[in-house]
């Protein structure tokens, strides 16, 4: 199945059983073009395994991952070409500039031609200007390293955007710049996010819902803007009772 109101990003009582793990335990959410939710959990909760269902690297045990319509059991190039993900720390050829590793992972992406200045733009889209771009990546701070990863997604024209822990270990401003970015993304061009994060702050922030998981399972789904700042904390602790 694919289709305009399909969501762009949906899991349908999903599990994964790893040996005598359950990993994740019947878990169900629709992100729609344009939102963005947050996954909270504590070490182990089952947010990367949600994330990697979603992209296909790892087959459900039951239920099911579909990206903007597509099945990803059923339909896993479709889905893959509609995904893109960042992860906690994207590997960029060091030697290779930033252009030039954007060049290279939009190609084996098999997304059709982008020239050198269409490339050089959706940097600039993403807050690294004609110089940072022209630099090797071994150069670039974690967050200018990031933000390569979201020029990969908005190159692809990607309609799901899968986020594991993008902001660890950037500092508050370059945190702050990042989110901008992706609300940028998700406001203007209608993507989608699913970003696992523990910063509680950003996920109030950034997100419009939030999905707290314990155990595999997700144990509260919350609209940010019904929660008051300072109370997610309250309530995220709550749920690890
Ligand atoms: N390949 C695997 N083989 C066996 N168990 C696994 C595997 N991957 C994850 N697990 C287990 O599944 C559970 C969920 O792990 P997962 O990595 O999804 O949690 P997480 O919420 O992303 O944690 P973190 O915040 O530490 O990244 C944990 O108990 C973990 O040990």
């Amino acid at each position: 199945m694919s289709g305009t109101d399909s969501p762009a990003i949906a899991a349908r009582a999903l599990s994964k059983q790893f040996g005598g793990v359950r990993a994740l335990d019947d878990v169900s959410f629709e992100v729609q073009s344009g939102a963005i939710l947050a996954l909270l959990g504590a070490n182990g909760a089952g947010k990367s395994t949600t994330v990697h269902l979603l992209l296909g690297l790892l087959t459900p045990s039951s239920g099911s991952a579909a990206i903007a319509g597509h099945d990803v059991q059923i339909e896993l190039a479709a889905a893959r070409r509609a995904a893109a993900y960042v992860p906690d720390r994207l590997s960029l050829y060091p030697h290779l500039t930033g252009l030039e590793n954007l060049g290279y992972f939009h190609r084996v992406s098999g997304q059709g031609e982008r020239t050198t200045a269409e490339l050089a733009a959706i940097l600039a889209q993403v807050g690294l200007g004609a110089a940072e771009a022209r630099r090797r990546t071994e150069t670039y701070s974690k967050g200018m390293c990031q933000k390569v990863g979201l020029a990969i997604a908005l190159a692809k024209n990607a309609k799901a955007l899968l986020l594991d822990e993008p902001l660890s270990g950037l500092d508050p401003k370059a945190a702050n710049e990042f989110c901008a970015i992706l609300r940028e993304l998700t406001r203007g061009k209608g993507i989608a996010v699913l970003m696992a994060t523990h910063d509680l702050f950003r996920a109030h922030e950034l997100a419009d819902d939030i999905g707290i998981m314990r155990g595999g399972r997700l144990v509260s789904k919350l609209r940010a803007r019904d929660v008051a700042a300072g109370r997610l904390e309250a309530i995220y602790l709550e749920q690890m009772q």
